[in-house]
């Protein structure tokens, strides 16, 4: 026997001590011819998977299709991973995901293709099933998460309501506040103890209270000294980081996990409540609120004696007021008395102009009001319009700023002439250091808004967005597209294409969007960071201003210094927030320095 006989007494032991029956070599033999045959398969479906991805972009394996890859994109920066693929394929790939899983998209940054499926062929390609589905729990059929006549009929009035001069007083007065009376103050106790601050937290309380103030007509008070939590707020953050977890898995499995209340579908479901609880709060309130103000007004558009009458005999308007809330009287004067005001000193101006109090004066096609969940819907999906977006951008503008001194020094010179064109219009000539800038100011400020823009270009504040295939199309590029498939438009990406924006895409040059000085906006297939199309985004203008007005607030008094060795980079959201925040210190500039800047405007 050879030397492998020990070998093979060892293995049999156990079993028996005979010799076996069956000779043992081509037993042997027959498993190493099975492992070899798995090795070659294995080896052959690797090397033709590997080689599917100068086709496709990524190997595409059996069963799991592109996955692998993206759990590996996943592991880093999963929008610059996109980027790279996507420039290789030139700007449109089709992602393969798991058998029966519904990951399998076409994605793309070409400009031609964006402006088809936005503008050209809308109709095809609305949000859908997939879409509506994943963020239903949370968003409803609000704005963001609805098509045709439920989206036509909130865009039509939100449309109306965001270009009336109320609304933008609204808009602009709670920015004024938000600014001057509770942010500056917010830094400057950061000044003062010399304590490093995480700016992204704090932009997004001011866009977060800002937005409530518009969509419900409430100031949650989030931006404060003592940076307090809101349980609404922090049940808004949960429910946007769960809810986007069901777009990097199979349907099945979120579905499953909802059912037995587990994972991120219990985080979504808790946060949903508190989100739920918040609105429906304000719903109650502001209902009983106006049914209070429309009896209180009842009193003043008939005489004294017939209301005197009806609350003796307890009747019609006057028992509603009786039976609505104690203290009546007190709460039904002082809207007499605030009503009769407005009416005869301010007109309409002072009414309550908010999103919530607009929608709740319309009536549906059946001529009824709106439930609560709907209005709630509109408030929520305004909110997450709202809040997230322009404070991310300026988080990522702030970051960009300090790597790109020269670019805040120019911003800093157009701040300076502006205010010397104040000056040489009647104020005596005298710096201001500490100026409120106005609306018309803010407006003026070219190259500061070519910043924001250039900030937004490279990070844009929503990275990617989905449409479905509603029937069997084809793309310019030439890409065939199947009904019920998924589109993916990476906006991050689009940003970032040498085809589009040349050789120095990747540099951060506000120059670009400047034609004799001033900004020059570019078409919005190319620079998609606010979409484009019939849904392009209804608070471009807004947000610019807001923007515009914090930013110029904090650069003309502070130089932001990012905290060394802070750690940025984005976090996989609905929104590109900062994944760590963004923590700066803050340097007061002196009063040398901005008389330099000034001199720089002569
Ligand atoms: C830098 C700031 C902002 C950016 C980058 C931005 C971007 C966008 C984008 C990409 C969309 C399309 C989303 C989609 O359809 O999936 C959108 C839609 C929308 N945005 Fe903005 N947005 C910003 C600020 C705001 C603000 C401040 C408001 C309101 C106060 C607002 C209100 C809306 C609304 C209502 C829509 C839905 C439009 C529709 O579907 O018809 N946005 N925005």
């Amino acid at each position: 026997m050879s030397t492998n006989s020990s070998y093979y007494l060892t293995f049999n032991d156990a079993f028996s001590s005979h010799e076996p029956l069956v000779p043992r070599k081509p037993f042997l033999l027959k498993n190493i011819q099975v492992l070899e045959l798995f090795l070659a398969l294995f080896a052959f479906i690797a090397i033709h998977s590997l080689r599917q991805k100068k086709h496709y972009g990524l190997p595409v394996w059996p069963f799991l299709g592109m996955l692998p890859s993206l759990a590996f994109g996943l592991r880093g920066n999963i929008y610059e991973w996109l980027t790279n693929i996507l420039s290789r394929q030139n700007g449109t790939f089709r992602f393969r995901g798991p058998w029966l899983s519904s990951l399998n998209s076409t994605i793309t940054c070409d400009p031609r293709n964006v402006e088809h499926l936005l503008k050209n062929r809308f109709s095809v390609y609305p949000k859908g099933s997939y879409f509506r589905d994943n963020l239903r729990d949370l968003l409803g059929d609000g704005i963001f998460n609805a098509d045709d006549e439920t989206w036509q009929r909130q865009r039509k009035t939100a449309s109306i309501e965001f270009h009336s001069a109320k609304f933008r007083n609204l808009m602009t007065h709670s920015l004024y506040e938000l600014v001057h009376k509770r942010l500056l103050l917010v830094l400057e106790a950061s000044v003062k103890t010399s304590s490093p601050i995480d700016l992204q937290d704090v932009l997004l309380r001011l866009t977060f209270d800002n937005v409530c103030m518009i969509a419900f007509g409430v100031d949650p008070g989030c931006l404060g000294l003592d940076q307090p939590v809101i349980p609404f707020a922090k049940a808004f953050e949960d429910a946007t980081e769960a809810a986007v977890c069901r777009f990097v898995m199979p349907t099945f499995v979120w579905k499953l996990m909802k059912w037995l209340n587990l994972g991120t579908e219990k985080m979504l479901k808790e946060s949903i409540k508190g989100v739920d609880d918040f609105a429906d709060e304000v719903i109650r309130t502001r209902k009983k609120e106006l049914s209070l103000e429309e009896a209180a007004v009842c009193r003043f558009v008939m005489p004294t004696f017939v209301w005197k009458l009806m609350k003796w005999l307890n009747l019609g308007t006057e028992k509603m007021l009786k039976e609505s809330i104690k203290g009546v009287d007190d709460f039904a004067d002082e809207v007499i008395r605030t009503r009769k005001k407005e009416l005869s000193l301010e007109g309409e101006s002072t009414k309550r102009s908010d999103l919530l109090t607009v929608f709740m004066g319309l009536r549906d096609e059946k001529g009824g009001s709106f439930s609560d969940k709907f209005l709630r819907d509109i408030c929520v999906n305004f909110i997450l319009a709202g809040r997230d977006t322009s404070s991310v951008a300026l988080s990522w503008f702030f970051w960009l700023l300090e790597k790109n001194p020269e670019v805040e020094e120019k911003i800093m010179v157009e701040m300076c002439k502006i205010l010397r064109q104040r000056d040489d219009n009647g104020n005596g000539g005298k710096i201001d250091y500490e100026p409120v800038f106005r609306p018309e100011e803010i407006k003026k400020m070219d190259y500061l808004q070519a910043a924001l823009s250039e900030a937004l270009r490279l990070y844009p504040s929503v990275p990617v967005d989905h449409k479905e295939v509603q029937e069997d199309d084809v793309f310019p590029d030439g890409t065939v597209l199947k009904k019920g498939e998924k589109v993916i438009y990476a906006i991050y990406a689009m940003g970032r294409m040498e085809a589009i924006w040349g050789k120095d895409c990747r540099e951060f040059r506000p120059e670009r969007w400047l034609r004799d000085g001033r900004f020059m906006s570019e078409s919005a297939y190319k620079f998609t960071a606010f979409n484009g199309g019939p849904r392009l985004c209804l608070g471009k203008d807004f947000a610019y201003y807001q923007m515009k007005s914090v930013a110029a607030a904090i650069v003309y008094r502070y130089k932001v210094m990012v905290v060394e060795g802070h750690k940025v980079e984005p976090k996989l959201a609905l929104t590109m927030y900062m994944k760590h925040g963004l923590m700066v210190n803050l340097i007061n500039r002196s009063v040398s320095e901005i008389d330099q800047y000034y001199a720089k405007t002569m």
